[in-house]
Parts: structure tokens; sequence; C-alpha cells
């Protein structure tokens, strides 16, 4: 009952299916105490028929008065141990679930995250945990605990007299096949209903991102209409599914009861012909509220149950998407970075084919070609970020595809045009390039980075926070921590993407001057566009439609007077551009 495949389909951790099991027990063990407090009652009765139709004396109160004793004390302390098994340990489970499918989406490839956004993979981390929150905490152990102890109960109720447990029992499967053939309605209907959310936070997302676009654009008004009808559309579809569940659950509960009706007729009439007394009918008819009971909250539940799946399968998806693996154990002779026949298709979409080149250690590699030729794909797969879809890349003689990408990015460093600054001191920013570096080395780094100068000048120096994303900072100042970051980490391979495109001449100067010392002695591989950046590498790879078009020094290239050389040329004249050309 509770193997892999329920754990599956809950999403539950390994710890999840224990406290599950505990849960389901101490429900079980609840409703059987509670009905041995109808049995208590209809004890009770019994004496009392037998003192009025029968002149016996009352029977004594203390046994009778103990047993009420220790029935309470045995339902206090199993709904006690109910409540820790089921409330109690599953808030534990929310935070280790949180944090395995973090620690998941640490590890999957960077191609997974073109599938799913961020606006999507924060609701599976808050909003579909949340909701699973409730399924593991109310649903899960009460409604496994209520099979169990339902299906013990008819049992004995079947032995007892089988007429009269048929005409109490005949309704909860009834009204669970009717729950249950409504099943694929409801989650579809939640999976509109998740789909409708998804849509209204990626919106309130792209607009808080690009609220600047739209102001300078003029869009608020429509771009607000847009986001209005999102959330219309949202309200429509949660009503209209809330709407056809309540429905189902509430026909199933009346079918459910019907059964009260059907135990009075046919009691009714077993008693008439004499072949039971009232006494026994009384008993079906104490045994079916407590039978009921459960049930009734179980038919609000499974219908939960039902819509909490959409959750529990964009959680399971998440841990069921390979993650890239290898041996951690990397030792390269070497960083020279390889690329043998190396081919890669984004989903379907062929973007490098037959890619061989080689970017030496002490070298400086320059990729160049047109927009879209597949400079940045190139990166991307040198560092592992996306695993090659044919060929092969070797970094010291080693196959990246057999490394473990953490262990692989210990020898990387990478400065990207979009840095990424989060949202604490500049102190702190700059360590993330190598952890447990004392505050002296960082100054060094930053220093070397010629970031020095910015960092006084802040309210706190080092200790100033830069805001989210470092919305403080200017975009060279930026630019300059990431290469803070890289100098401290000071790994034997450096890539660079466009790192000096964004900037005006004085910071480029200072961010050239601080990257010359970054890269000197390393395996470098820099993207560029301007060909200016590119005169003094190495060696240049030309790239065109996802090929290598040719390759050589700069001069080399120059004298071939191929695309290199067009690039080269074109590029001189528009350095003449002026506005009031245009
Ligand atoms: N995440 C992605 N999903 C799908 N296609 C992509 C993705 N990233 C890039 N592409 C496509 O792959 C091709 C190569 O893109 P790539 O970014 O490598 O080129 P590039 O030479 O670096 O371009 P640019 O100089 O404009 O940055 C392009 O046609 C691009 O549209």
């Amino acid at each position: 009952m509770f193997g892999q495949n329920f754990q599956r389909k809950y999403a539950l951790t390994d710890q999840g299916v224990r406290n599950t099991k505990k849960g389901t027990f101490w429900t079980f063990l609840v409703n059987l105490i509670v009905m041995g407090g109808m049995g208590i009652l209809y004890l009770l009765m019994y004496k009392l028929m037998d003192t009025l139709t029968e002149g016996r004396p009352l029977p004594s109160a203390p046994p009778l008065l103990g047993l009420v004793v220790l029935f309470v004390l045995l339902s206090f302390l199993t709904h006690l141990q109910q409540y820790k098994a089921t409330y109690g340990l599953v808030y534990n489970e929310v935070k280790a679930t949180r944090l395995s499918l973090a620690e998941r989406l640490r590890k999957l490839p960077l191609g997974y995250f073109g599938k799913r956004d961020l606006a999507d993979l924060t609701e599976t981390l808050m909003g579909d945990v949340n909701r699973m929150e409730h399924v593991w905490s109310h649903v899960l152990g009460y409604l496994y605990g209520s099979y169990l102890s339902t299906a013990l109960i008819a049992v004995c109720l079947l032995v007892y007299d089988w007429q009269l447990a048929i005409a109490c029992l005949w309704g909860v499967p009834v009204a669970f096949g009717l729950l249950f053939g409504t099943r694929r309605l409801s989650a579809r209907s939640s999976e509109r209903t998740k789909k409708a959310a998804v849509r209204v936070s990626d919106g309130i997302q792209e607009a808080l991102e690009n609220v600047r676009e739209i102001r300078a654009t003029n869009q608020e008004v429509r771009y607000l209409a847009g986001l209005n009808q999102k959330i219309d559309d949202h309200e429509k579809v949660t009503i209209q599914g809330e709407l056809g569940t309540g429905i189902f659950v509430n026909a199933a509960s009346v079918i459910m009861r019907l059964g009260v009706a059907t135990t009075i007729l046919v009691g009714a009439d077993r008693i008439l012909s004499g072949q039971i007394d009232f006494m026994l009918l009384f008993l079906f008819l104490l045994v079916i509220t407590r039978v009921y009971a459960p049930f009734d909250q179980s038919l609000a539940l499974i219908a939960e149950l039902f819509v909490s799946q959409v959750s529990a399968d964009r959680m399971t998806e998440i841990y069921n998407t390979p993650v890239a693996e290898g041996t951690a154990h990397f030792q390269p002779q070497g960083h020279d970075i390889v690329f043998r026949q190396v081919g890669f298709a984004y989903d379907k979409k062929k973007v490098l084919d037959g890619v061989s080149f080689t970017a030496k250690e002490g070298e400086v590699t320059a990729l160049v070609g047109p927009s879209g030729s597949g400079k940045s794909t190139c990166a991307r797969l040198a560092a592992r970020l996306w695993d090659a879809t044919e060929g092969t890349i070797q970094v010291g003689g080693v196959d990246i595809s057999t490394v473990d990408p953490e262990a692989l990015l210990r020898d990387y460093s990478m400065v990207f045009q979009d840095v990424v600054l989060f949202d604490d001191t500049v102190m702190e920013n700059i360590r993330l390039g190598r952890r447990g570096a004392t505050d002296e080395e960082v100054r060094t780094a930053a220093e070397a980075a010629n970031c020095g100068e910015f960092i006084r000048r802040l309210p706190q120096g080092y200790d100033t926070p830069i805001g989210e994303n470092g919305a403080k900072l200017s975009g060279g100042e930026r630019q300059r921590i990431s290469i803070a970051r890289a100098l401290l980490k000071d790994a034997p391979i450096v890539l660079l993407d466009e790192a000096t495109a964004s900037l005006d001449v004085e910071n480029e100067t200072k961010v050239q001057g601080a990257l010359s010392r970054l890269l000197a002695g390393k395996t470098v591989l820099v993207i560029a566009h301007r060909m200016r950046t590119v005169a003094g590498a190495d060696r240049i790879v030309v790239l065109d439609n996802g090929r290598v078009a040719e390759q050589g020094t700069p001069a080399e290239l120059m004298a071939r007077g191929g695309l290199y050389r067009r690039m080269v040329e074109l590029q001189s004249q528009s350095a003449q551009w002026q506005l009031n050309q245009a």
C-alpha cells in the first residue's frame, strides 16, 4: 500500500512515507476507539432497557464509570498521537520537500529551465508544496486510516447481520464510485486552474521585471489590462472548478447518508417480522454514524486529493528529470579545451554542427561570428551547462560529459555580460568567488579588478548592501565586481562572454585592465562581437550558422580575406557612424 508508487504519486520523501504510515495507524486506532465509545453507549442503553422492560435493578455505576474514564483516557491519548503523526510531523515534510526539490533543481541541466520558467518553478516550490502540505497533513493519514477501520467494522457488521450491514453500508462504495468516476474531470479542471495561476504569476513577474520598458513605451494601461484579463480568467476557472467539485462531493455525501434511511427501513421490517430486536437496530444506527463520520470528511478529502494530483505531478516531474551526473574525481592533464565534431540542438533545432577547435592553455581563443551563429552555445557546452548532442568536448584530455558539473566548474571562472549579484554586501558578493576567502583576500581581488575606488565611495564601503541584483550599482561597477569574483576564484579556465560590451570608454579601460590580470596564464575562451577586442587574441574561431567557417591567428585570417576580414571591415565602417548621419 505504501510502496514506491504511493511515494511517487504523492511526491513524498522517504520520511514522508514513514510519517504517513504512522498517521494511518493512529487514525485507524482513533476510529476503533471512538467506535468503542459507541459500544459503551450501547451497553448503557441495553442495561437501561432491561431495567425498564424487565424490571431488573439499575446497573452498578462504578464499573460503567470506570469504562467511561478508560474510554476518555484512551481517546485522548490516541487523538494526541494522531495529531502528532499527522500535523506535527508533516510540517517537517514541507521543509524537507522544498530542500530536496531545490537540491534537485540545482543539479538539473540548464535545458530544463527553458521548459519551465521562473514563475512556474516558484509556483511549484511554494504553491504546489503548500497544497501538498495540506494533503499530507489532513488527507492521507485520515483517508487510509478510515479505509482500514471501516473495512474492519464492515466485516464485523457483515458477520453480525449481513442484511442490516448491506442496508447501512451500500452508500459508501456508491459515493466513492461517484467521486472516482468524476476524478478525471476534477483533475482536468485543477490543471486548468494551475495553468491560469502560472499565467498570472508570469504576468506579474514580467510586469515587475520590465517596468522600465513598459513605462518608456507608455504601455501601462494596455499591459495592465492584459494582466487584469489573466487574473479574471484565473478567477473564472477557479470558481468553475470548485463548483464542479462541490457538486460531486455533496452528491456523494447525500448518497452515503441514504444508508441511514435504508437501515431504518430494513431494520423496521425485520423487527416487525420478529427476526431482530430493537436493540440490534439501535446498535447498527449507532455504528453507521461512526462509519459515516470519517468518510463524510473523507469525501471532501478525496476531492482535494484528486485536485492536488496536479501539484504532486508537477513536483514528481522535477524528481523524475535526469540530472547531469559524472565523477567527482576530475584531474585533467593541463586545461586545453578540445571540441571534436561537436553538434548541438535546443529541442529539435540544430544550432551547432561538426564544430572542432582547440582553446589552448595560456592562450586567448576568441569565438566570433554573426549574431545567432552559436558562440554562446559553444561557451555553455564548454562548461557543461548543457551537454553536447554529438561529438566530444575534452578538458585536459578528460571528456567533460563524464565529470560531475560541480567538480568541473571548480576549474572555471565565468564573466558574463549580464552579471548576477545578490542582495547582500559588496564583500559577500565578491566572496562568492571563493567561499572561505578572508576579508583581506576579497579586498586584494577587488583592488585588482579596479573596484577599490567606487567601493570606498559607498556609504559603508565593503559592508554596503547593494540591493536586489546590485540595483544600486552601475553596469561597469557590476561587471568589475564579477571580475573581482573571478580573480578571487583564480580558476585555470576563464569563459568571457562579451564582458565589456555595454561600458563607456572610462569604464571599459578599467574593466580591461582588470581582465588582463584575470586572464594571464589561463585557458581563455572569449566571445566578442567587437573585432577590436579580439585583435589581440592568440587564436580566432569564426562561426557561421553553427559551423566553423575558418580559424587561425588574427593575422592569418586577415590575410585569408574570408568572413573574419569582412566582419573587421564592416565594424570599422560602423565605428565611424554618428548620430547626425541618421
Ligand atoms: N535556450 C535556447 N533555446 C532555444 N534556442 C536557443 C537558445 N539559446 C540560443 N538559441 C538559438 O541558438 C542559436 C545560437 O544561439 P547563440 O546564443 O549560441 O548565438 P550567438 O552566436 O552567441 O548569438 P549572439 O551573438 O547574438 O549572442 C540561435 O539561433 C538562437 O536562437
